[in-house]
């Protein structure tokens, strides 16, 4: 596992009125095993940040690798073991929950029976073990964002950006994804979550406050982490 490390990332968009920086230039560096909340208000550049540090977008300036590894396409990325849970899930609507874990597992080439285990045991951590066979289109918004995170779950990744993953949950299911996002960085993944909720952000081992794209650090990362840097 390595090195997540943003190097004068910005995001700069073309809008109808000119250029508009939806984030400022940032650096940032998280160890495997670290947990951030991405915080700040609605159109701060949550998603900017995380899309640009998942190669979802490219960034205007400065670069993302992950260890010695560039993140330059979002194909290369997930490649590389990045899992971006966007907002709105980015599921598809017409499979089942279990479909939509088991086929990218089965294009990356994770044998089937492998597959299937994984996606077993993903929908089970989500509390969602009874509704695999559903079709995502039939399920709760809630429901819904348990599936994308088994889907990012299952594939074991080394990076997940998770964008407001929480946000329709109830209280106990957002503990529980907590938890398991909590568990993932105890597997040596590095968990960045974009999110609304304190709570939540709370549950971090630091947190990143946007504000008109400008990055500060409202709660650094947890000295145990810093010393890993
Ligand atoms: N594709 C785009 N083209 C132009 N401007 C954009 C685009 N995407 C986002 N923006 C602008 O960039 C800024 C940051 O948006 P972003 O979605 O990153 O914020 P956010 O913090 O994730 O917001 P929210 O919490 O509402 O999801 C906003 O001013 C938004 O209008």
């Amino acid at each position: 596992m390595s090195d997540l490390i943003a190097d004068g990332l910005s995001v700069t968009y073309d809008g109808p009125d000119g250029p508009h920086r939806a984030v400022q230039p940032l650096d940032l560096r998280l160890p495997p095993g670290a947990f951030l909340a991405v915080t700040g208000p609605s159109g701060a550049g949550k998603s900017s940040l995380l899309w640009a540090l998942g190669a979802a977008l490219t960034p205007t300036t400065g670069a993302v690798t992950l260890g010695d590894d560039a993140l330059t396409g979002r194909d290369r990325a997930a490649a590389l073991g990045v899992a971006l849970i966007p907002q709105g899930n980015g599921l598809a609507g017409s499979l089942s929950a279990e479909e939509n874990i088991l086929v990218p597992l089965l294009t990356r080439k994770v044998s089937p029976a492998d597959a299937l285990r994984r996606t077993t045991a993903a929908l089970e951590l989500v509390g969602l073990a009874e509704s695999g066979r559903h079709l995502v289109d039939e399920l709760s918004g809630g429901q819904q964002q348990r599936v994308a995170l088994a889907r990012a779950f299952a594939q074991r990744p080394a990076l997940i950006l998770a964008d407001e993953s929480t946000s329709d949950l109830d209280a106990g299911n957002r503990e529980r994804m907590i938890s398991a996002l909590r568990g993932e960085a105890h597997r040596g993944a590095i968990v960045v979550l974009a999110t609304h909720d304190p709570e939540a952000a709370a549950e971090a081992d630091g947190e990143l406050a946007l504000d008109e794209g400008v990055a500060t650090w409202a709660r650094p990362l947890a000295d145990v982490l810093r010393a890993a840097i």
